[in-house]
């Protein structure tokens, strides 16, 4: 209160305003007085209550707290076990489970080396990727959409039919069980997705060919990447724009009910990057290529058991496919009474069956000459995309320069630039005269005179 307004208050009410003085004097000494007692009475009663009263009177009020605290939330725990490729032969224990081998990858991915007293520590002999894993006995604790998920990694201890016993390693999982269908129903399947994706990424890509009815599969090791890849910057960026989208649209194609796949038609002169731009594509989205050679399939039979034995997340490529596709051949075509391979068996599979019975699939059919290839396959959905691979421009000059020397600029580029407007040449052309000298001055001298050949020679032709 004001003081200036107490006082007038006083004059005011003189005598109440001292009965209340007084009274709040009481209250402070009483208070003071009070504490003083509990202190005194705590410790004589410390000093006399003997221990079994007083372990009583720590029961009953740790009963009069758990009455007023919220009880503790019911806990879920999930067990993933090992298993063993080791144990199998002896104890007819089922090969490693897959799932805990990908537990463990992502776990070692959120481990955080500071917050553990202990580490488990593997890796390969290159020593470069070295792999973190809790002792047993450890925990960790992992966070998902908000939710935290305990980690602990346990020594088990199983028993066979007849009766041996045998360690095994066991991850649990414990959450509050109130968020068991999340555990399951997202928390898993995100670990699970996120160690294919992973594995995807670090595995050797392969290229399968067809031998009679089978594929036969080598390492795909092929450097073409986007950024290697010299075309027209534009539509660089489109391609890896589709893909992308591709990928991340497998609620959408389910929702529309069609089949998870998609369609490119490469096209162009040869020479100018459309098999690079294949491997540019298995080495972007990491699918392994099924390179199907058609002129070796003579049987729809055959066709339809190689497509179908072709996984998820693959490319399925037919190289010139002008030579097997063309409108003449399918007029000239016998009924296919006997089984014999038809055009339109391929179309109709690829369309049906092969598209219907997997996920996430490329085909990609590449030729020299469009204009002669069957309209029924460049029927909208079949090829969802015509990229048009054409001769070597400034952009895609500038890409192989600086993939070959690392530069951006040099007294030569306007000249070589006003050539490559004015001469049609691929990009194969340009790389193999740029691969003639390690040295850049040598190396564009030797292309500019080739540009001047060629742009001379075309004048030559039309004179
Ligand atoms: N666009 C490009 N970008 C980078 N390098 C290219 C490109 N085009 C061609 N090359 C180079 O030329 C070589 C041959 O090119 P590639 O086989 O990809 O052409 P293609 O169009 O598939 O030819 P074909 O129609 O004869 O099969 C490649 O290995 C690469 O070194």
């Amino acid at each position: 209160m004001d003081p200036s307004a107490a006082a007038a208050a006083a004059a005011a009410f003189p005598s109440s305003y001292a009965k209340a003085v007084e009274a709040y004097k009481v209250a402070v000494g009483t208070a003071a007085s009070m504490t003083a007692y509990a202190v005194l009475a705590r410790g004589m009663a410390r000093e006399l209550l003997p221990h079994d009263l007083r372990a009583a009177a720590r029961w009953v009020a740790s009963l009069v707290r758990a009455r007023l605290e919220p009880p503790p939330k019911e806990r879920r725990t999930l067990v993933i076990k090992r298993g063993g490729a080791v144990t199998r032969h002896h104890f007819g224990e089922p090969a490693s489970n897959e799932l805990y081998q990908e537990l463990r990858e992502y776990l070692a991915t959120r481990i955080d080396p500071h917050a553990m007293r202990r580490l488990c520590l593997s890796g390969g002999g290159g020593g470069d990727r070295k792999f973190m894993s809790m002792e047993n006995g450890a925990s960790m604790t992992d966070v998902f959409e908000g939710v935290k998920f305990t980690w602990t990694s346990v020594q088990g201890e199983s028993k066979t039919g007849n009766g041996y016993g045998y360690n095994t390693e066991l991850l649990e999982v414990s959450f509050d069980a109130e968020h068991t269908d999340m555990a399951l129903g997202r928390y898993i399947p995100f670990i699970t997705a996120a160690a294919e994706e992973r594995r995807r990424q670090h595995c050797t890509l392969q290229i399968f060919m067809n031998e009679s009815t089978t594929w036969r599969g080598i390492t795909h090791q092929h450097p073409a990447t986007f950024d290697t890849l010299a075309m027209d910057l534009a539509l660089k960026q489109s391609i890896i724009d589709d893909l992308d989208r591709f990928r991340k649209r497998k609620e959408h194609y389910q929702r529309i009910g069609k089949a998870w796949k998609r369609g490119y038609l490469l096209y162009g002169p040869p020479g100018t990057g459309k098999s690079s731009l294949v491997a540019a594509i298995a080495n972007h989205l990491r699918f392994n290529l099924f390179d199907l050679d058609l002129s070796e399939v003579r049987y729809n039979t055959t066709l339809q058991k190689l497509l179908i034995d072709m996984p998820n997340k693959s490319i399925l490529v037919i190289e010139d496919i002008d030579c097997c596709f063309t409108t003449a051949s399918r007029e000239e075509q016998e009924p296919d009474a006997y089984g014999y391979l038809a055009d339109a068996g391929l179309l109709n599979f690829i369309d049906g069956l092969w598209s219907t019975s997997g996920e996430e699939r490329i085909i990609i059919f590449t030729t020299n000459y469009k204009d002669r290839l069957d309209p029924a396959l460049l029927r909208p959905g079949r090829m969802d995309m015509h990229v048009y691979m054409g001769y070597c421009c400034w952009e895609a000059f500038k890409t192989l320069a600086r993939n070959y020397f690392v530069i951006d600029d040099h007294q030569l580029f306007p000249e070589i630039q006003e050539l490559l407007s004015d001469v049609e040449v691929t990009p194969a052309e340009v790389s193999e005269m740029l691969l003639r000298s390690e040295d850049v001055d040598v190396a564009l001298q030797v292309l500019a005179e080739f540009l001047r050949e060629k742009k001379q020679q075309r004048q030559e032709a039309e004179n």
